[in-house]
């Protein structure tokens, strides 16, 4: 990473294009198998597909899955079961299920991990979910954490995910940075005015590096990679991860001194 280019930063860690009417896309990492995905039904309904990649049946027949949807309100069928979901309202499948996107205008996010056991599907419900209030005004970085699955009252097998959402006047997320060396975490950036952009910066402490991100755009974050960023104007931002165990505690805060 430290002598990557750009656009071989882009091409390795960036998750672009995740977004297209009628389609279902997604990205496979070899850092923890974690799958970053979109659906965006329009007037039809997407079932998840079971790439190749997975080399099983279905694609939850050895996973789980945290959706979150990015649009307007939907709806998700898990064998059959129908859950609404409204904007950053999200939903954990367990491990087994089938899955079926619609909504004409919704837009759904989701990551997949693979599961040693099968734990219920529950509906997250973005109002529902009390916050945790993160830094403050004078340091540009005051922001909402609404963790949806972090190892405690959601029941998972390694998936953690949640939404973060930075307050009107602050630009910065995960400041002061942090690593955790045994789980992979994704970062999704939404809600994020079409002219703004997120610089968001990665790589070992002392070799940070940046990418320059827009809308609906993911990134990876291999388990030795700080994950932070700052925007130019405001946004909110869906995290999830996997790994070793789903212990939200479970990291290394690094000083900013370390970068
Ligand atoms: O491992 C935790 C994830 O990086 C996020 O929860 C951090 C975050 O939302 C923030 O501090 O802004």
């Amino acid at each position: 990473m430290e002598t990557a280019t750009n656009a071989d930063l882009r091409k390795d860690f960036l998750a672009p294009d995740l977004f297209h009417i009628g389609e279902v896309r997604g990205v496979y990492t070899h850092d923890d198998r974690l799958v970053v995905g979109g659906a965006v039904p329009g007037t039809g309904r997407l079932e998840l597909p079971a790439w190749d990649v997975l080399g099983t049946g279905t694609h939850l027949a050895r996973r789980e899955l945290g959706i979150v949807n990015v649009g307007e309100p939907g709806h998700v069928l898990v064998d059959d079961e129908k859950f609404e979901l409204g904007h950053l309202d999200g939903l954990f499948v367990g491990r087994g299920s089938e899955v079926v996107f619609a909504g004409a205008d919704a837009a759904f996010y989701f990551v997949s991990a693979p599961a040693h056991a099968t734990y219920p599907t529950v509906l997250l419900s973005h109002a529902a979910v009390e916050p945790v209030k993160l830094g403050s005004p004078a340091g540009a970085n005051e922001r909402s954490l609404y963790r949806y699955a972090w190892g405690q009252e959601l029941q998972t097998a390694v998936l953690q995910f949640g939404v973060t959402v930075i307050a009107d006047g602050s630009v910065w997320n995960t400041c002061p940075p942090h690593l955790h060396d045994r789980r992979t975490e994704v970062y999704l950036y939404v809600d994020l005015d079409e002219k703004d952009r997120v610089f968001h910066f990665m790589g070992r402490p002392g070799a940070a590096r940046h990418l320059v991100m827009g809308n609906r755009e993911a990134v990876i974050s291999p388990p030795w990679s700080i994950h932070s960023g700052v925007g130019t104007g405001s946004y909110a931002f869906i995290w999830a991860m996997g790994g070793e165990n789903n212990e939200y505690t479970d990291l290394t805060p690094v000083p900013l001194e370390d970068l």
